[in-house]
């Protein structure tokens, strides 16, 4: 079956007048400066067509399809309309799609999962019935993807992967695409097969808008509209593929004979042949002429009358009753069945598995029994502390490795309307939590029963307990600074700077009342103070009898003399417990706003 004949599309005109984008610029002289990247162009695309803008490298092409497509809005003026109307952006999103030039796929997942799941999101349904299926089958065929449709998105070839992107978001069928260089890192049968892709797409009615880097002279043809930038972001063509040369012989500009025309311009852009490209913005009127988009002789441009087949929009759209509250929970099933899937197929949960195994078990061999003897209570203090930051440690690094790559997949299906923040938030906090509470316990069950600690179920319990919530509130400080810094090198080091108050006001390196009066507040939000005080008392309150002294003389065996010479209050471990929570939990509301804002700014 032909795409155009499943996929129909009634499309949207776009319109864009005098769109200016002006950016902060740091001078030599540490000033910042406003710099303009696009100078009030102007421009037309619509439906049926297939749109590229072409310009040389930095001309502000990703800069005017990321304010077309709703993507960045801060630094932009000017007007855009879609069909007529201004641009609402929030409805605009929803019948439209941006397809960034880097492929971001759940590599986990394969291509008939992967389709599966956008399907359901995209349709709010847990599971899909016969039609969407033999949509999503006719989507891959049309894509040839079908006969790949098993294979892990890891496996695929560039093109693939790219032809997966614009299958995921066809699932919504969507009226207006845009696509930051489709054919970018592509080699040229990979990406001549996107091109056709594209071309397919727009024939069945909806708008198509790229922007493009390189493209062959016949890669050039199957465009209909071209719009070319100059170096200081104006408008020197924009108008029929087919009439670029005409429109260039008009200013007296021959293209040599064998030379690529969207070189031609690009060149007469960058002033090679003088200095045309004042007088090119001139006459196109910064592309607000509409005098080269006449259609004389447009090719093959598909009729809407000759269209025939399913609209599968109608069938997302019976669901738009559906109660906000109700849409966010379906969501939320979907994304933990999609991210269970994909963390239990991750190397990574074994490796974080394994490591809580061996590092107690080498604890557990140096410590040996150190938890019942008197004379080893500092030694016992210390195999708790460092067992605490051990927790801290692996459970933050986990998130500030691994969020950061989310984010870039959350970024664009959040982007594309896939499903809300909040239930993906949600989502990923609870696919982790059992994976969290297994090392958790699997590391406490070892260290607790070799290091000779009190072998009573409630201590155990409750210092698992407080095990588990240092873990999850370390794994939050990991997930901020993962959505704070996208590089890897500054959210480590501000981790490490982040957490080094915490630990020094913890209760162990320096006691409460030998501590400066003016930093004794640290004490009481270190919510490692609070977690070694409540762990303490698991292992040291709770009425515990007097230690067993092997020697003549240890210096206490009495548990609430240890506790009295800790500073540390006897039975107070809800109260820590409660502190270390609730710092959890306001830790838990910051991240989300801050992940919330990121994706508002991108
Ligand atoms: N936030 C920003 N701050 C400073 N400069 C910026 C910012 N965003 C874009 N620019 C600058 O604006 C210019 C246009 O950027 P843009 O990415 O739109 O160009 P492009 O034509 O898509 O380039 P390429 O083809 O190389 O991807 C570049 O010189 C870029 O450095």
């Amino acid at each position: 079956m032909e795409l155009n004949s499943m996929l129909l599309n009634e499309g949207l005109d776009l319109i864009f007048e005098d769109l200016t984008y002006k950016v902060n610029n740091w001078t030599d002289k540490f000033k910042i400066e406003k710099k303009t990247i696009l100078k009030g162009v102007s421009g037309a695309f619509c439906q049926r067509q297939l749109c590229a803008i072409i310009g040389c490298s930095g001309s502000g092409k990703s800069s005017l399809l990321n304010a077309l497509s709703g993507y960045k809005t801060s630094g932009y003026s000017g007007t855009i309309f879609i069909n007529g109307k201004p641009q609402e952006l929030k409805s605009f999103k929803k019948k439209s799609c941006y397809i960034m030039q880097e492929d971001q796929l759940h590599v986990q997942l394969t291509v008939r999962e992967a389709m599966e799941f956008a399907s359901k999101l995209k349709c709010l349904t847990l599971s899909l019935n016969a039609s969407k299926l033999k949509m999503i089958d006719l989507i891959l065929e049309n894509l040839n993807l079908l006969k790949i449709q098993d294979t892990a998105t890891v496996n695929l070839s560039g093109g693939e992967r790219r032809k997966l992107s614009i299958a995921l978001e066809l699932v919504h069928n969507p009226s207006i695409m845009f696509f930051d260089e489709p054919t970018s890192g592509l080699d040229s049968l990979s990406a001549n097969q996107v091109l056709d892709t594209l071309r397919e797409l727009a024939n069945t009615g909806r708008n198509i808008i790229c922007t493009i880097h390189q493209a062959s002279a016949s890669q050039l043809k199957i465009f209909d509209i071209l719009y070319v930038l100059t170096p200081s972001g104006q408008c020197i063509y924009h108008g029929f593929t087919s009439k670029l040369l005409d429109y260039l012989a008009a200013q007296g500009l021959r293209c040599p004979l064998y030379h690529n025309t969207a070189d031609y311009i690009i060149e007469i852009s960058l002033g090679e042949y003088g200095d045309h490209a004042e007088k090119l913005v001139k006459y196109i009127d910064n592309g607000k002429s509409t005098e080269w988009l006449k259609n004389t002789n447009q090719k093959d441009l598909v009729k809407g009358d000759q269209l025939t087949g399913v609209n599968i929009n109608d069938e997302c759209q019976d669901r738009q009753f559906i109660k906000y509250i109700y849409n966010n929970l379906i969501q939320l099933v979907i994304l933990s069945h999609r991210c269970t899937v994909k963390t239990l197929r991750e190397k990574f949960m074994t490796t974080r598995l394994l490591v809580h195994i061996i590092v107690s078990a080498v604890y557990g061999w140096v410590y040996f029994g150190v938890g019942i003897n008197a004379s080893f209570i500092h030694d016992n203090l210390m195999l708790l502390f460092f067992s605490l930051l051990f927790i801290m440690y692996t459970a933050s690094s986990s998130m500030i490795i691994n969020f950061p790559l989310e984010i870039q997949i959350l970024s664009k299906e959040h982007f594309n309307h896939w499903y809300s923040l909040l239930s993906y938030y949600i989502s990923f906090t609870i696919v982790d939590l059992p994976i969290q509470v297994l090392c958790t316990f699997l590391y406490c069950v070892v260290l607790y029963y070799f290091t000779g600690q009190p072998l009573e179920w409630p201590r155990f319990g409750l210092y698992t307990l407080m095990m588990l919530m240092v873990g999850l509130l370390s794994q939050t400080i990991g997930m901020l600074m993962g959505t704070l810094f996208n590089d890897l090198r500054f959210s480590t080091i501000l981790t490490s700077f982040l957490l080094m108050p915490w630990m020094m006001f913890g209760g162990i390196f320096i006691k409460i009342s030998d501590t400066p009066e003016i930093f004794r507040w640290m004490f009481d939000i270190s919510f490692m103070k609070h977690a070694m005080e409540g762990i303490v008392h698991c292992v040291y309150g709770l009425d515990r009898p007097r230690l067993y002294c092997p020697k003549i003389y240890c210096y206490s065996t009495s548990p609430s003399n240890i506790l009295k010479d800790l500073d540390m209050p006897v039975n107070q471990y809800w109260f820590n417990f409660l502190v270390v929570t609730t710092i959890y939990l306001l830790l838990k509301v910051l991240t989300y706003l801050v992940l919330k804002k990121k994706l508002e700014i991108h």
